[in-house]
């Protein structure tokens, strides 16, 4: 008992180093943007062409790695994902034009959709169904340091190292994280490689429609769609230059303000992870309140006359952050509405939702902007911003109504006896 406990840590280690190094290479193209702009000779859009491509792939690939985690576990699909970032981030690093670099960050979004659903699985076949959402909670909290890691330290590197060699030690992290998969994961306590059954079409659709039809995932993708869209677009691509032309604010206290995000986040993932241990019943609610808060936070910045004072934007960033551990919420009705057979392609559906919204989020932003601008340069003015953050109450209106929508369904064939008392079974 003893040593499986150790090893579900080891496991557990692995899992997130991989994840950690898959947020890494992710978010390691936003400290590089001048460089990038230099290197491949593009444009502002072109340069967003990136993260757009990345996210499409990124939640385009979501339900066929659900359905191979669930056929061929989570130790296979998380090595293949770990080789292929390995070489695409390589190929980055060596790419001289537009159209190789565009091509390289397509599979680094494969392999970095590889990740997480094979991580979340691990978890929940290494601890006990009550450990399960707290650790699943520290995985995405933690692995969000991976972000950390792409602004300080390759900021340094493509400073002293250039481009090519930077991102060619970058990639080489790979290497060492493939080697201690090999040696260190194991599917499960039981299980060096557990493999479900054979994909057939018939199969597949079978699988993913009885995923579909459980209210509990449906309900698990709205929770995602409706939590994490704010937080993504800011960090990803949006925040910096809504903070300084939007809110005037200097573009260190926007870099500040973006770190507050990521603080906001480590604050509140543990604290969500043990409040949905200890009250799985009310999982939608917790989404509830934290969307409505995200929502009121941004009505006041939006509505303050001319640009808001940077502590209610503290407060904003704050506030906003808490929705990407909110956004895990929605694996764990997942996980408990479907059979472990169909746990990885259920995460799958529902992890797609975030990234859907967020890519929607990303694209109405800049379309708006560019409406709301006059002529064809950038020089967005404060008012660009308020419309284009204002398309968010789209969203936000989608979601919301989704999640009662399915909130009531899943009640209804949720048993919340049996629920409270699985969340409490020692294993
Ligand atoms: N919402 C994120 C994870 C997260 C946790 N805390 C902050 N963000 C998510 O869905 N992650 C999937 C991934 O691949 O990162």
């Amino acid at each position: 008992m003893k040593s499986t406990v150790r090893n579900s840590w080891a496991v557990w280690v692995v899992g997130l180093l991989v994840y950690l190094v898959a947020v890494f290479h992710r978010s390691s193209l936003a400290v590089a943007g001048l460089a990038a702009t230099e290197r491949f000779d593009i444009s502002a859009s072109q340069l967003a062409t990136f993260t757009m491509l990345q996210l499409v792939v990124y939640a385009g690939m979501q339900v066929p790695v659900g359905l191979l985690v669930d056929r061929f576990g989570s130790r296979s699909v998380l090595l293949v994902g770990t080789l292929l970032m390995t070489c695409a981030q390589a190929g980055f690093a060596v790419a001289e034009s537009y159209p190789a670099a565009l091509a390289a960050r397509v599979f680094v979004g494969m392999g970095d959709a590889m990740t997480f659903i094979c991580v979340l699985r691990l978890v929940s076949s290494w601890f006990p169904a009550r450990r399960i959402p707290l650790v699943t909670q520290l995985t995405g909290t933690l692995g969000q340091l991976g972000a950390v890691v792409a602004a300080v330290p390759m900021t340094w590197a493509l400073g002293h190292l250039g481009w090519t060699k930077a991102y060619l030690v970058a990639a080489s992290v790979g290497v060492v994280l493939a080697v201690a998969i090999l040696v260190v994961l194991h599917d499960s306590p039981a299980h060096r490689n557990l493999r479900g059954p054979a994909l057939s079409l018939t199969a597949v659709r079978a699988s993913l429609a009885a995923s579909w039809a459980h209210p509990g995932t449906r309900l698990g993708f709205w929770m995602h769609f409706t939590t994490q869209f704010s937080a993504t677009a800011l960090s990803l691509l949006w925040g910096y230059p809504f903070f300084v032309k939007g809110e005037l604010q200097s573009s260190s206290t926007a870099g500040l303000l973006l770190t507050a995000m990521v603080l906001s986040v480590m604050a509140a993932g543990p604290t969500l992870g043990w409040l949905v241990g200890n009250h799985p019943w009310h999982r939608s609610t917790m989404v509830l309140v934290i969307v409505s808060s995200i929502v009121a936070v941004w009505t006041v910045v939006l509505a303050w006359p001319g640009h808001a004072p940077t502590p209610v934007l503290v407060l904003l960033v704050i506030v906003v952050g808490v929705g990407g551990p909110a956004s895990m919420i929605g694996f764990d009705v997942g996980r408990t509405s479907n059979p472990k057979e169909r746990f990885a392609s259920a995460s799958g559906i529902i992890n797609q939702g975030g990234f859907i919204a967020s890519l929607v989020l990303v694209i109405a932003i800049g379309l708006v902007l560019d409406w709301r601008t006059p002529g064809s340069g950038t020089d967005y003015t404060p008012s660009a911003f308020r419309w284009a953050m204002a398309t968010q109450y789209v969203l936000w209106a989608i979601g919301l109504s989704q999640v009662f929508r399915f909130r009531k369904q899943a009640r209804r064939v949720i048993n919340r006896g049996e629920l409270e008392e699985s969340a409490r079974a020692p294993a």
